[in-house]
């Protein structure tokens, strides 16, 4: 029997893993995820052909290791799944990570290369720990099995030196790796393909403006298929809000907020340093500060339960409004689409339609039928602009970045 491919993203709250066939394109076998770590009692969404279901897991998941396990044994357990039924079906582990530093493209683990990545997680405390606890545990209990890594950064490689640089004492700034990285580019890669073979251009002239907006949210210009900016920056916590997180502040911020920003936080271990400050802005902020709720279903409603949800709405499409008006210029008005993706942006109609009132100006206009309805299923773009105007199309693309692993994995083998 042939192997597959297992592609698994972690993140600070979720681990997703899905298993594939090695072909090109691609198969999906399974789909098992497991969210709500950090908020107790975590939830198992478990899809395999037409079969769906959702539960609470009763067992305590206190680390992305504890949960890559069971979710491992969940899929290997199922009588139903033949394809992969062992460790042994498996050819290829894909892992998501977050931060690549200068990684300009994927990487096989080997002692080499995980010390490498070692040495990133200072950079990146809060998103690289979890994927590589799994990539340690991945190498001691299936040593068999070729991991590879994957990076959200390094789709941001394209972007132009006065936008990566800071304005900072250079020295420090290259001896300490300080500059804008960007993010969820395993993302915007999936976004970019899919979206140029909808519209029937070739990648190399697309000019787009992409938002992926979920729990963490980044938007980003990509002019001739190649990122020239993003909202993200040195970390993930630049740029728009999200769930946990503030998004852009003034940084002085930080020494006014409390006397204790400066020192180790309690989640300090002695693999993850991360300041006080850090904890605040990355966990303690965004949408859960506001309004009591990381889950923006309940804050994008027509009637918003309090004023806070209705603030922190607004303060979202401020944002995103201020960066779409801030790219649409840097592509200089030459763009094909604005995209709508992630969690939020593929759900929200009101959210989509709100934003795209807002930028009228460039010439986007909504279809409201297409628009309330949204993408189906298997629809992995769908066009919600109004007519078939000159102006930029407005999409909704379902992004995978499961599968984007599982593809390049595939591609890169034959
Ligand atoms: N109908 C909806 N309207 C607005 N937000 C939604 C809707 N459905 C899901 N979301 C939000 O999408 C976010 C999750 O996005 P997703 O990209 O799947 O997650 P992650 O960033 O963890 O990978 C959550 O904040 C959730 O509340
Ligand atoms: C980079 C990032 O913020 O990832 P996520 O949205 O999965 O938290
Ligand atoms: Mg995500």
């Amino acid at each position: 029997m042939t192997k597959s491919i297992l592609a698994v993203n972690a993140g600070s709250s979720s681990v997703k893993i899905t298993f594939y066939t090695v072909e090109n394109p691609p198969r999906t076998i399974v789909d098992a995820a497991i969210s709500g770590i950090t908020a107790p009692p975590p939830t198992l969404k478990y899809q395999q052909g037409d079969k769906k279901h959702k539960e609470e897991v009763k067992e305590k998941l206190s680390t992305p290791q504890d949960t890559f396990k069971y979710l491992l044994q969940r899929c290997f357990s199922d009588p139903d799944l033949s394809e992969v039924a062992s460790v042994d079906d498996l050819e290829f582990i894909c892992h998501r990570v977050v931060h690549g530093g200068d990684y300009l493209d994927a990487v096989e683990i080997n002692d080499e290369t995980l010390d490498r990545l070692k040495g990133l997680e200072d950079l990146a405390p809060l998103h690289n720990f979890s994927a590589l606890e799994i990539v340690r545990l991945c190498k001691v209990e299936l040593p068999k099995v070729r991991s590879i890594t994957y990076f959200d950064s390094a789709f941001h490689q394209t972007i132009p030196e006065a936008v990566r640089t800071y304005p900072i004492n250079q020295e420090i700034a290259k001896a300490n790796g300080l500059r804008k990285y960007g993010f969820h580019g395993i993302s915007y890669s999936f976004i970019l393909r899919s979206v140029a073979q909808f519209l029937n251009k070739p990648i190399e002239k697309t000019n787009l403006v992409v938002m992926h907006i979920g729990s963490g949210a980044s938007i980003c210009a990509i002019k001739d298929g190649k990122s020239v900016d993003t909202s993200m920056g040195l970390t993930p916590l630049a740029g728009l809000p999200g769930a946990t997180r503030s998004g852009s502040i003034d940084p002085s911020l930080v020494f006014h907020y409390t006397n204790e920003a400066g020192k180790l936080s309690q989640s300090s271990t002695s693999e993850m340093h991360i300041s006080t400050a850090e904890d605040i802005l990355n966990k303690q902020s965004g949408w859960k500060a506001l309004t009591g709720t990381t889950d923006f279903s309940q804050i994008a409603v027509e009637n918003p339960p309090s004023k806070a949800h209705k603030l922190a709405f607004d303060i979202f499409v401020d944002r995103i409004q201020g960066y779409i008006g801030s790219y649409y210029v840097k592509l200089n008005g030459e763009l094909d689409g604005v995209v709508f993706a992630g969690g939020i942006g593929e759900k929200s109609a009101l959210l989509r339609r709100t934003l795209v009132d807002k930028c009228q100006c460039l010439g986007l206009a909504i279809d409201d039928v297409a628009n309330d309805k949204g993408p189906g299923d298997e629809e992995t773009v769908k066009d919600i602009s109004k007519g078939s105007g000159k102006g930029p199309r407005v999409l909704v693309c379902q992004t995978n970045e499961q599968f984007e692993m599982a593809y390049h994995c595939a591609c890169s083998r034959s």
